[in-house]
């Protein structure tokens, strides 16, 4: 129940006291529309409504509006504000309503002036208050114009319908072509510039806004297996075999390492040289037709031979999801090779089925066998070199590495999401190494992507994880991507093992491994920069109203079933950020574009900064306390450490895009690598273990939950 007022409430907080509210009042009405067509013309109805209203009112009650209710009107040179105008309204549709039910007006009263008096059914079985007003105002222009009677019989015959539900859905239905039709011939001027606003809304069919790839008939290979079953091997073998090529991948640490693998070769490839582009770097190799990319820089707009995306079920990610769909629609290639678990089919084959291109799938099993333990882990002295430890906090993560390390003289490598991306990866060639064989790993859901851990075993400490949000349980596909790492094909452990601390725990992951993965059933979208300029032209919304955008987008944006609008949420804080700076709406969405935590302190302070100084200067330094890269030997020194470099690393994203006012781009570089080898420093310090107090193991506190 908390879960769902959490939904309800900003969404209706949103409608209130907006001045767009009739707007999204009528989109909530035409989205019960099945199909979702939209009715032609009918956004502007209460743009006028409280005179509207109080005709009908008069109409029907064959009464004027009350004094007040009319001085409140007058009051206004510019006509109302839309909330007081939905009180006149509310006002009015009550008198009618009263009226009505007092039976002060008769059946008789509107068969004489027309109204089928099914629409009065109607209208009393509605409890719906948007429903109401519709009704209300059906109601008027029956009683002005009775030959607008087309609808009269689907009226009828829907009103009778048992289920009050679908009788208020198609009643909707049954009453927006006639007020279609009624406000296009009232407000034509409105309507039309509202049905140029849907236009640029409408995101009905994004397979149409890459042209370059609709040139071409693309040979589509789908490659779906469970993790470490070699589906990306067979779409990199066809990578390196083409003329020219591009990979797209969900991170910076897998962007690295195919550049990498591509440009050294090995014993069975020969080098081919390959371009990196992220949002921190572009590299320019000579001679290289290949580029390596994460997913949200993916080129749409340059032809390649063969083309690769991988781990295509983040299609369905509510935050990066609209990053894989623009790649699969628009990537410009003759072959296109798609990487993704199980859950990905569903998705991808109605994408494929809108591109019209060909498509072929094929299955891949794991490469070696992966095994959920009989028994949970109940001591540390059972861990052997080559264990994955998972916990989901970094205090967790840290508390077990003073813990192992104490307990069983093993050394511990440390993975988690905080940390680096360079960090990581010297995290885990560390573990690797075949010579350190008294090495375990402890890390957090990090290790689900983008590193090749020889890892002999996962042992869950905990399903549960806190999203920033709310402590929320591990799904069945994520359990699945962690323990998954368990095991690797030509590695020193290549069959894997599954265990956890608790035993329900162990339970559950036994049972996630037996089931099938839900499918991902709609691919994210999100607007494109030229999409979010025309709207704010055609609404005529300024600079210094750029955050309303994404809500008003998001109100009148037509999406169809096969895809859903990404989450608003961190854009929407960057944009309130910058609101009031003179920035064109062009600058200011590649601003909000910017991978920023708005809820940490130093990093929305420091964007807060360099928004403003590009703004006012048009020339962005690194500040004092920016260049501060001191040794750390400590937890606080590690959080302020990672937040610097952090902070360097969105420097070097905005300096990507505004090369010409971020000049201290050499002076950043230097200064991310080096907190780069101070964390690595610290990381493999035992002086980090007296930061902990730590003094029982944790696996002798209560485990069985
Ligand atoms: N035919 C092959 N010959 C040699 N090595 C292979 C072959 N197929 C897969 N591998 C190796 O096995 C490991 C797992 O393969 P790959 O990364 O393609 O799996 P995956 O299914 O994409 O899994 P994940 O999604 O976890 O990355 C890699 O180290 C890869 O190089």
């Amino acid at each position: 129940m908390l879960k769902i007022s959490f939904l309800f409430v900003p969404f209706r907080k949103k409608f209130v006291g907006n001045r767009y509210r009739e707007t999204a009042l009528f989109h909530s009405l035409w989205k019960r529309l099945p199909g979702r067509k939209q009715p032609k013309g009918l956004y502007y109805f209460f743009t006028d409504k409280s005179q509207e209203l109080e005709s009908c009112s008069k109409q029907i009650t064959g009464h004027n509006t009350s004094i007040e209710d009319k001085s409140a009107i007058d009051s206004k040179n510019d006509g109302v504000t839309c909330e007081e105008s939905n009180k006149l309204s509310a006002k009015c549709l009550k008198q009618v309503l009263k009226r009505v039910e007092k039976e002060d007006i008769t059946k008789e009263y509107f068969q004489s002036r027309g109204i089928p008096p099914s629409l009065l059914v109607a209208r009393k079985a509605c409890k719906d208050e948007q429903l109401q007003r519709t009704l209300a105002s059906v109601l008027s222009e029956y009683a002005t114009n009775s030959s607008s009677t087309k609808n009269v019989d689907r009226i009828q015959r829907m009103t009778t319908t048992e289920n009050s539900d679908q009788k208020g859905d198609e009643v909707t239905m049954a009453c927006l072509p006639v007020l279609a039709k009624y406000l296009e011939e009232k407000y034509p001027k409105q309507v039309h510039a509202q049905h140029r606003i849907l236009k640029v809304v409408d995101f009905s069919h994004p397979e149409d806004w890459y042209p370059l790839a609709r040139d071409i008939k693309r040979k589509v290979i789908l490659h779906i297996g469970p993790t470490n079953s070699g589906k990306t091997h067979a779409a990199l073998e066809a990578l390196r075999a083409a003329q020219s090529g591009i990979y797209c991948g969900p991170l910076r640490l897998l962007a690295w390492e195919i550049h990498e693998r591509l440009n050294k070769g090995d014993e069975n490839h020969h080098s081919v040289p390959c371009d990196l582009l992220t949002g921190q770097e572009q590299t320019e190799i000579p001679n290289a037709q290949h580029i390596s990319c994460t997913v949200e820089m993916t080129p749409v707009y340059k032809r390649f031979q063969v083309g690769v995306v991988d781990e295509v079920q983040l299609l369905g990610d509510n935050e990066r999801a609209w990053a894989w769909t623009r790649a699969i629609l628009g990537l410009a290639v003759e072959e296109l090779h798609l990487c993704g678990d199980p859950s990905s089919e569903n998705i991808v084959r109605k994408l494929i089925n809108r591109t019209q291109d060909s498509l072929s799938v094929q299955y891949y099993e794991r490469l070696s066998s992966l095994t959920v333990e009989e028994n949970r882990l109940t001591s540390l002295q059972q861990l052997q070199a080559g264990d994955c430890l998972v916990a989901f906090s970094k205090a967790d993560l840290f508390k077990w590495k003073v813990d192992i390390e104490r307990e069983t003289g093993l050394n511990c490598s440390v993975i988690y999401g905080g940390l680096p991306p360079e960090v990581r990866r010297q995290q885990s060639i560390q573990f690797n190494n075949s010579n350190s064989s008294d090495r375990i790993l402890v890390a957090t859901d990090a290790i689900g992507m983008g590193l090749n851990l020889n890892i002999r075993r996962v042992i869950f400490s905990s399903l549960l994880k806190f999203d920033g949000k709310e402590v929320c349980s591990l799904s069945p596909s994520q359990v699945r991507q962690i323990g998954g790492r368990a095991g690797r094909f030509g590695s020193l452990f290549p069959d894997g093992l599954i265990t956890a601390v608790n035993q329900e725990d162990l339970e559950y992951i036994r049972q996630t491994f037996s089931g099938k993965l839900a499918p991902v059933s709609q691919a994210g979208l999100f607007p494109t920069a030229d999409k979010v300029q025309l709207f704010a032209e055609e609404k005529a919304i300024g600079r210094s109203s750029f955050s309303s955008i994404w809500d008003e987008m998001a109100s009148l944006a037509q999406v169809d079933g096969t895809f859903f609008l990404c989450s608003f949420e961190n854009v929407k804080a960057r944009a309130q950020a910058i609101e009031d700076l003179p920035l064109s709406i062009e600058t200011k969405y590649i601003l909000c574009m910017c991978p920023v935590d708005m809820d940490i302190p130093r990093q929305s302070v420091a964007f807060s900064e360099f928004s403003r100084e590009l703004a006012f200067e048009g020339c962005v330094r690194l500040t004092k306390a920016m260049r501060q890269v001191y040794p750390a030997e400590n937890w606080k020194d590690m959080n302020d450490l990672e937040s610097t470099y952090k902070i360097l690393d969105i420097y070097l994203w905005l300096a990507q895009r505004f090369k010409d006012a971020f000049v201290d781009i050499e002076n950043a570089t230097m200064l991310r690598s080096k907190c780069c080898k101070v964390l690595q420093n610290c990381l493999n310090s035992r002086k980090l273990a007296k930061s902990f107090d730590s003094k029982k193991t944790r696996l002798s506190k209560g485990k069985k939950r």
